[in-house]
């Protein structure tokens, strides 16, 4: 297909920005509803929403998923869960299926998350097959991909390529792959002040995007870049990244409008087909 018309199919079929919010284990429920109406008001006046320049979805805990799919119904904001089973139903005490998750409205699942892996032993055979049960139930997952220590950009790139090569090579060996969010967080950047420099952050985003291009299974994916993300990085970043994974810096809905202008600002692309 040549560049011109693909890029064109991509203006129609892909928002050019994402815009992923996990809350963690930040807010209480009423604080969680009640920052759910908020972006919800955002969303449906805000012109980069409702035209489709960005797309968001907002990760809250378990409890909040139904009420918050409800408060963001009629907008075009989607909703998942931070975390799934690895497995879709059975003798798994305290876990939430795919399944589950699919029939309530979720329509994402993050996995691979440092937290998990840091404190709740999370290896990537769990990640592996966490990331298949969200595609063989309808959810896409959000895969959260990213080097230990700081190290420079090049390394950081091949550290994270590696990454995502093994998990989604072992993912495949249990059904069909299909469209993914990357979320590339390095590990030393999230809780951090600051985000990683734009140069990093591009760096290893352009290498994930070019791994993906040559991944037909995975057509359609996104990289987004999270650890510290907040107002003004988008802006920065410019081209190289197809949008953020939020934490701290989207408890401020205001602070996500702020974002959500930034992609309307023009100078930003979607390099992933
Ligand atoms: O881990 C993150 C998103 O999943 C990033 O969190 P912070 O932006 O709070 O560092």
């Amino acid at each position: 297909m040549p560049a011109a018309q693909n890029t064109a199919q991509n203006a129609a079929h892909s928002p050019r920005v994402t815009i992923g919010v996990s809350l963690k284990m930040y807010f209480g429920h009423h604080e969680t509803l009640n920052w759910a109406r908020s972006i919800a008001s955002l969303a449906a006046r805000h012109p980069a929403v409702t035209g489709g320049t960005a797309e968001l979805f907002v990760l809250p805990a378990f409890p909040a998923l139904v009420p918050v799919t409800g408060i963001l119904a009629g907008t075009e904001v989607r909703t998942g869960a931070q975390d799934l089973a690895t497995d879709d139903s059975g003798p798994y005490t305290g876990e939430v299926s795919g399944a589950h998750l699919h029939e309530i409205g979720a329509r994402y699942a993050e996995v691979g998350h440092a937290e998990r892996r840091r404190l709740f032993g999370e290896g990537d055979t769990v990640v592996a097959a966490k990331t298949a049960a969200a595609l063989r139930n309808g959810l896409t997952p959000v895969l959260c991909v990213g080097e230990l220590d700081q190290v420079a950009p090049a390394e950081a790139a091949a550290r994270t390529v590696a990454e995502a090569e093994r998990v989604l090579a072992t993912a495949s060996h249990e059904g069909p792959l299909g469209p993914v969010v990357l979320a590339y967080e390095p590990q030393w950047a999230i809780g951090a002040p600051r985000p990683a420099s734009p140069d990093h952050i591009r760096t290893v985003c352009e290498s994930l995007t070019g791994w993906l291009s040559t991944q037909p299974a995975l057509a359609g994916s996104r990289v987004i870049y999270g650890g510290s993300a907040g107002p003004g990085l988008l802006t920065q970043l410019g081209t190289g990244v197809d949008g953020l994974f939020l934490g701290r810096f989207a408890h401020d809905p205001a602070a996500v409008g702020r974002i959500l202008d930034e992609t309307l600002e023009g100078a930003l692309a979607c390099p992933t087909a």
